[in-house]
């Protein structure tokens, strides 16, 4: 799956590496229309809700910025933005609308991915919070490594998006350090270390809230898509 948005934060309305950008406000106010998950629902615990009230305090004189979260796909690619849902032949709107964003999946609260991002612009950096549920289990009692990658891969993913637009993973190596217990709340903490021409390099870690307990560090390349190749034509010149 491709994952993208014209906006770039290192563009803010102009053009990043020949791609063109939109404001960020105007991406972050396109998708009002659906339900947004990033919000606070009764299967948080009280970590989960402290750690997002203060962030959302650190929100209020603009350091940070809360990220709305959907689980269509469509929805975080607003706009003409959408050459790989064509490229996809996903065609119309109600096709478009059928699309689900793999971790917002689960339609019960609480048994899957738990999370909510907030994006520190200046410091290029992505903050998730993240709480995984019991259909996350791997061992007994501990989130499997795959969930712990699919949300590292999202929060540098999303970091990657606000710098650089269109982007795909080509790399995520990732060193686990200690289980995550389910229904515990971790900080998965992820920042742009260098952009080279379209390759966007970070680096990411993800500990308990107290910070006592790095459960895992992980570094990620992620490439910025060439605005005049489509999805379709990329596949097709492989
Ligand atoms: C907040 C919102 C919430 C929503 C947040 C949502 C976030 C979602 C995040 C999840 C994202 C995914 O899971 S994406 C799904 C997993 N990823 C994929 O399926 C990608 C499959 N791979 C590909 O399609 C392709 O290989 C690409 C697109 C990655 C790159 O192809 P390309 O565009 O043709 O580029 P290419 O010329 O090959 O490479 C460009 C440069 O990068 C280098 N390069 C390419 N791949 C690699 C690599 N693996 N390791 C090292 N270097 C590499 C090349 O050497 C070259 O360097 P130089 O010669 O220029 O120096």
């Amino acid at each position: 799956m491709l994952y993208e948005c014209s906006s770039g934060l290192l563009g803010n309305g102009h053009h990043l590496h020949g791609i063109s950008t939109i404001s960020f406000q105007a991406w972050l106010s396109q998708s009002k229309r659906s339900k947004d998950y990033a919000l606070p629902n009764s299967s948080w615990s009280q970590d989960m809700m402290d750690l997002y009230s203060r962030f959302l305090e650190m929100c209020k004189d603009g350091t940070w910025k809360r990220i709305p979260s959907y689980s269509d796909t469509a929805d975080h690619v607003p706009g003409k933005a959408c050459v790989h849902l064509e490229s996809l032949k996903l065609a119309n709107e109600k096709e478009r609308k059928g699309t689900r964003f793999f971790p917002r999946n689960l339609d019960t609260e609480g048994v899957g991915f738990e999370y909510a991002m907030f994006l520190n612009p200046s410091e290029k950096r992505m903050v998730c919070l993240f709480q995984p549920g019991p259909y996350l289990e791997g061992h007994r009692g501990f989130a499997h490594g795959g969930s712990t990658a699919t949300i590292i891969d999202s929060t540098v993913g999303g970091c990657a998006i606000f710098v650089a637009g269109r982007v795909m993973t080509a790399n995520l190596s990732i060193n686990y350090r200690n289980p995550i217990p389910l229904g515990s709340v971790v900080l998965v903490d992820s920042k742009v270390d260098q952009i080279e021409g379209r390759k966007v390099f970070l680096s990411c870690h993800v500990r308990s809230i107290d910070g006592q307990t790095l459960h895992a560090e992980a570094t990620a390349l992620f490439i910025q898509l060439n605005s005049t190749k489509s999805l379709q034509q990329q596949v097709s010149s492989q």
